[in-house]
């Protein structure tokens, strides 16, 4: 990939106003959806509840940055971008943009914003109508914002947008369809569309992940161009931290909802703190085949965004995690499945038969655990095989974290009973002595004595 320019050096921003400078300020932005329970929560296997696809993100865009929002799908990424171009409702906060909080305004008072505030799609080939010519189709928001006066001046701006994307001789485009043009030419054309009203703010939804390799880095050069030539500023929502890597001035690490690690690029790659940025990033693919050993991302999936673990969301995956990052029934679960999947079927048949049905556990919040005896054993047996287990686990190179958050594990009641501490809310707080933030307890200077030997680079 070309050399990324130095930020520093980046022109300054619209309005004379210097690069650096807040351009829009989000504070404790929630967005949640409702799941009424009809037909997409069935299709997507949830019930009624709620999704709180972002939930409390506090974040400064700075005029003329490129912000890269990161983070394995479901995290909240698109979400967060379309919500501060007013296509999602916040549920509740502020999204402070030139004295105006966009969380609060009408469709009536967004709709001029709009023109300031675009977006670039995933996918070139859906954002273009086929049956509109490319005269048409970029010139969209001057008709809509009624920036052109005559059909002269329109194709004049449909000119100078085709010409600084890199589509020229731009005369030769103007009556072309969508179909007559490389997928680089339509995202280049989807980007001419998105400048042609001169915006601010930019949010590019992964616009190159559905581009050929040969031309995602020139796109992305490109995009660095217009930041510096026209004072863009750009939100680059991706999973993909090498092209982050490579086109960000600072990246937001996202997990279920929340920014969970923010700082320069720079930083995040040398030193991550969290415990999710440090997986996120051993998964880049290593590009020299001589080099590249099994990179996987942490164990488990991304959690179910309607029935979000308590504490610290990433704990059930995370190797490094504290009593206090959100254990709770619902992991005595998932550890115990997990632990099955490594037993021989006999052994697997037996410990199943033993603990009985654990569907009790599924509850979200549920600070103790009661197990009792299935039809292979008694309370006894149960209260033999955890102790067990727990001594195992605690031995070898890689202690399981989930014993961290018991309390107590005892009989009771002819049943087995699991006390988990008290979850606490991770908080994003800075790093001392770096310009990162992270939501992590074991960065919390106020938790650090409670950090257990091996550090999160296991995780
Ligand atoms: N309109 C909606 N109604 C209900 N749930 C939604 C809606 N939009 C998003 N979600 C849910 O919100 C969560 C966050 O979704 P979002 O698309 O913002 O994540 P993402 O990180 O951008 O993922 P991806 O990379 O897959 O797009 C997910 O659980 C998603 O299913």
């Amino acid at each position: 990939m070309p050399t990324k320019p130095d930020t520093a050096a980046a022109s300054t921003a619209r309005d004379g106003a210097e690069a650096g400078e807040p351009l829009i300020e989000i504070e404790d932005l929630k967005v949640h959806f409702g799941l009424g329970g009809g037909g997409l929560s069935r299709l997507t296997g949830r019930g009624a509840g709620t999704v709180k696809a972002v939930d409390g993100v506090d974040l400064t865009l700075r005029k003329g940055e490129v912000l890269g929002l990161v983070g394995e799908s479901g995290s909240g990424k698109t979400t967060l971008g379309r919500t501060l171009l007013g296509l999602n409702r916040p549920t509740g906060g502020h999204i402070r943009y030139r004295g105006l909080d966009l969380a609060g305004l009408s469709e009536r008072r967004m709709r001029p914003m709009r023109r300031e505030l675009q977006m670039v799609f995933q996918d070139p080939h859906a954002s273009l109508n086929p049956v509109m010519d490319i005269r048409t189709a970029v010139g969209h928001p001057l008709e809509i914002h009624g920036l052109a006066a005559s059909e002269e001046e329109r194709d004049a701006k449909v000119v100078e947008a085709l010409e600084r994307v890199g589509l020229h001789p731009a005369e030769q485009f103007l009556d072309k369809y969508p179909s007559d043009l490389s997928g680089g030419q339509k995202q280049r054309a989807v980007l001419a569309r998105a400048i042609i009203a001169d915006p601010r703010l930019l949010v590019a939804d992964e616009p190159i992940s559905m581009l050929d390799m040969s031309v995602r880095a020139k796109i992305l050069q490109l995009m660095l161009d217009l930041r510096d030539d026209l004072g863009l500023t750009f939100v680059y929502v991706t999973h993909d931290l090498a092209s982050a890597k490579y086109f960000c001035d600072r990246i937001a690490i996202m997990y279920l909802g929340r920014i969970v690690e923010l700082g320069t690029t720079d930083e995040v790659f040398a030193e991550p703190r969290h415990p999710y940025t440090r997986a996120l990033l051993a998964a880049i693919p290593e590009p020299d085949p001589e080099r590249a050993v099994t990179r996987n991302l942490p164990r488990g999936e991304v959690p179910d965004a309607a029935r979000p673990p308590a504490g610290c969301s990433f704990h059930p995956r995370c190797a490094a995690a504290l009593s206090a990052c959100g254990w709770e029934a619902r992991d005595l679960r998932t550890y115990l499945e997990r632990r099955w999947l490594t037993l021989e079927p006999d052994d697997w048949a037996r410990e199943r038969d033993l603990l009985g049905d654990l569907t009790g556990l599924d509850t979200p919040g549920l600070l103790e655990a009661v197990l009792r005896p299935g039809r292979g054993g008694t309370a006894e047996d149960v209260l033999a095989l955890l102790e067990r287990l727990r001594e195992e686990d605690a031995d070898g190179e890689a202690p399981e974290p989930f014993w961290r958050g018991v309390t107590a594990l005892e009989l009771r009641d002819g049943a087995v009973r699991l006390a988990f501490a008290e979850p606490a809310d991770p908080r994003l707080l800075p790093v001392a002595g770096a310009g990162t933030t992270v939501a992590c307890h074991l960065h919390d200077p106020a938790r650090s004595a409670a950090v257990p030997p091996q550090t999160p680079a296991s995780a």
